[in-house]
């Protein structure tokens, strides 16, 4: 760390202490210099968020590890209630959304500049986003699968729309003219979708210093970690018995790791799992697949539990089942969801059967050895094709990521003609668009290296992407694999015989990708 943002992170941490932020579970601690030290300490996490907060001590889940109060959130009501000329204004706009009011009011913030009481906090905001609407034409073509270009564009329409609407009443607060910007805006926005947490009494959430600083894990990861030895054991249900007070059952029942608490007026912060000294602690911000997490928070984890692909799927195909598309997907270990399954099984009987089919279907059993074949077949062709008419393969993706983390190392390119053409003519538009190239040497302003590393959230999505629909080909290869070698007499008395007069319905179905003896 720099020694000026060390200095003003310093500052930052005194001006939370005397607010009444504290990482320490006792009501009356004497003002120190830091609000951190007892808990959690400030470090850096270069592959899992960067600025983030370790544990000072070994924590225990179920620990109260950060609290803040009230009085520290930064919300539309805190801002506006020390702001008149913000709150008259803002009246004059009854149309703007609680988040557009919510920008606008930070805008309005960092327009005071260190005259803001919330000065110290505002510095400690990044100075930009990754999110999907700060994506530009060439990030979004970059993720090359049509729904994930359509929610960036979403994204990015959404974000202009919501800033023109907004733009009078920054008129209105006479703010300085780099603070109208869409730019601004996206800043703003950015960090109102990136660090705000849930209060009941506003949609928009809460700002909420040093709670902010806490990095992602994805929910349910909580139980496999080693570090649950750190405290001797892990608390489950069997154990209600052994915990000691009203307070620890609470704890070992909680299903959120933060919320804020009517009874103490603050934001608390509880420990889901035990965490060793040193160690980086997290927290979940809720469930979300990986463009999701760019969507909002401008990262994707590589290794989502979360994650769910989508293909394209024809269109009868949606109507077959009563299930909402979202729950038609894949998921990251390549299995198709309930849904997805039970409507392909569907979609191999023909057509004629499927009604007298459809209770089977959604008990969630097989229909017949052979309607698994055919299904399985189905999605593997499906994820076979889809992955086939992309620009680039998953191979080439992670030789592309591989080839930009050396560029921005050593602002050096590998020759791009020795570059499958596919990687080469998307990496030459990139550097053309950016004007990177001057004079035989690569310039990397900082406007062009957000812009790579925008870029290479894309490649990594859509290698994820891809990845998945190879685990789901893998997948359905294996299950069919299963059935055709099994015993013939199980794979007859699987077989529906009455609905199934031929297999050569089945071999209809698609290419015969995989051979059946
Ligand atoms: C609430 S902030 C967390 C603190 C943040 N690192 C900071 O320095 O202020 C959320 C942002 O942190 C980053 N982040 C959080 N968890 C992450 C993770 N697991 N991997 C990569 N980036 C993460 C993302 O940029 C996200 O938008």
């Amino acid at each position: 760390m720099e020694e000026a943002e060390a200095l003003s992170l310093k500052s930052f941490l005194k001006w939370a202490a005397e607010l009444g932020i504290s990482d320490t579970p006792l009501t009356s601690t004497p003002l120190s210099d830091s609000c951190l030290g007892h808990s959690l300490f400030v470090s850096t996490f270069p592959d899992a968020g960067g600025r983030g907060l370790a544990a000072a001590r070994d924590i225990r889940k179920g620990d109260l590890i950060l609290k803040v109060p009230n009085g520290a959130l930064m919300t539309s009501q805190s801002l506006m209630i020390n702001d008149e000329v913000l709150s008259i204004v803002v009246k004059k706009h009854p149309s703007l959304s609680s988040t557009q009011i919510l920008a606008v009011a930070l805008l309005n913030e960092v327009n005071k500049g260190k005259s803001s009481r919330w000065w110290p906090y505002l510095k400690q905001f990044p100075r930009s986003y990754d999110t999907l609407a700060d994506f530009g034409k060439l990030e979004i073509q970059a993720l090359q699968i049509d729904d994930a270009i359509w929610a960036a564009q979403k994204a990015s329409l959404k974000a202009e729309a919501e800033w023109k609407e907004a733009s009078v009443l920054m008129h209105d607060l006479k703010l300085k003219p780099q603070l109208l910007t869409l730019k601004a805006w996206l800043w703003a926005s950015g960090s109102i979708s990136s660090r705000t947490m849930h209060i009941p009494w506003d949609e928009a959430g809460c700002l909420c210093p040093v709670g902010d600083f806490f990095n992602y894990a994805a929910p349910g990861d909580e139980t496999s970690n080693s570090e649950d030895q750190v405290a001797g054991k892990t608390f489950s249900l069997q154990e209600d018995s052994m915990l000691k007070s009203a307070t620890e059952l609470a704890a070992a029942h909680r299903l959120i790791d933060a919320g804020y608490e009517e009874n103490v007026s603050s934001y608390c912060f509880y420990a889901r799992r035990n965490y060793g000294k040193g160690e980086q602690v997290l927290l979940s911000y809720g469930t979300y697949t990986n463009l999701e997490l760019l969507q909002h928070y401008g990262f994707l984890l590589t290794d989502n539990p979360n994650d769910k692909a989508f293909i394209p799927l024809e269109p009868d195909i949606y109507s077959l089942c009563s299930w909402e598309n979202e729950l038609l997907y894949i998921q990251p270990d390549g299995k198709p969801s309930f849904a997805l399954l039970s409507t392909v099984r569907l979609w191999a009987v023909p057509q004629n059967k499927r009604r007298s089919f459809l209770h089977l279907v959604y008990s969630g059993n097989r229909l017949s050895a052979h309607n698994e074949v055919a299904a399985m077949r189905w999605m593997a062709k499906k994820c076979r094709t889809t992955l086939d008419i992309l620009p680039t393969t998953a191979e080439e993706d992670g030789k592309l990521l591989v080839i930009l983390d050396k560029f921005q190392d050593i602002h050096q390119l590998v020759e791009i003609e020795e570059m499958p053409p596919a990687l080469a003519s998307e990496l030459c538009a990139f550097l053309e668009s950016k004007d990177m190239l001057s004079e035989g040497i690569y310039v990397l302003s900082s406007v062009a290296s957000r812009s790579i590393e925008r870029w290479k959230l894309a490649i990594q999505w859509r290698l994820n992407y891809k990845n998945i629909l190879c685990n789901c080909i893998v997948h359905c290869t294996e299950v069919i694999n299963g059935i055709i070698s099994s015993k013939d007499s199980e794979y007859e008395e699987i077989f529906i015989k009455p609905i199934f007069k031929s297999f050569s319905y089945f071999f209809f179905f698609g290419h015969p990708i995989f051979e059946i003896h």
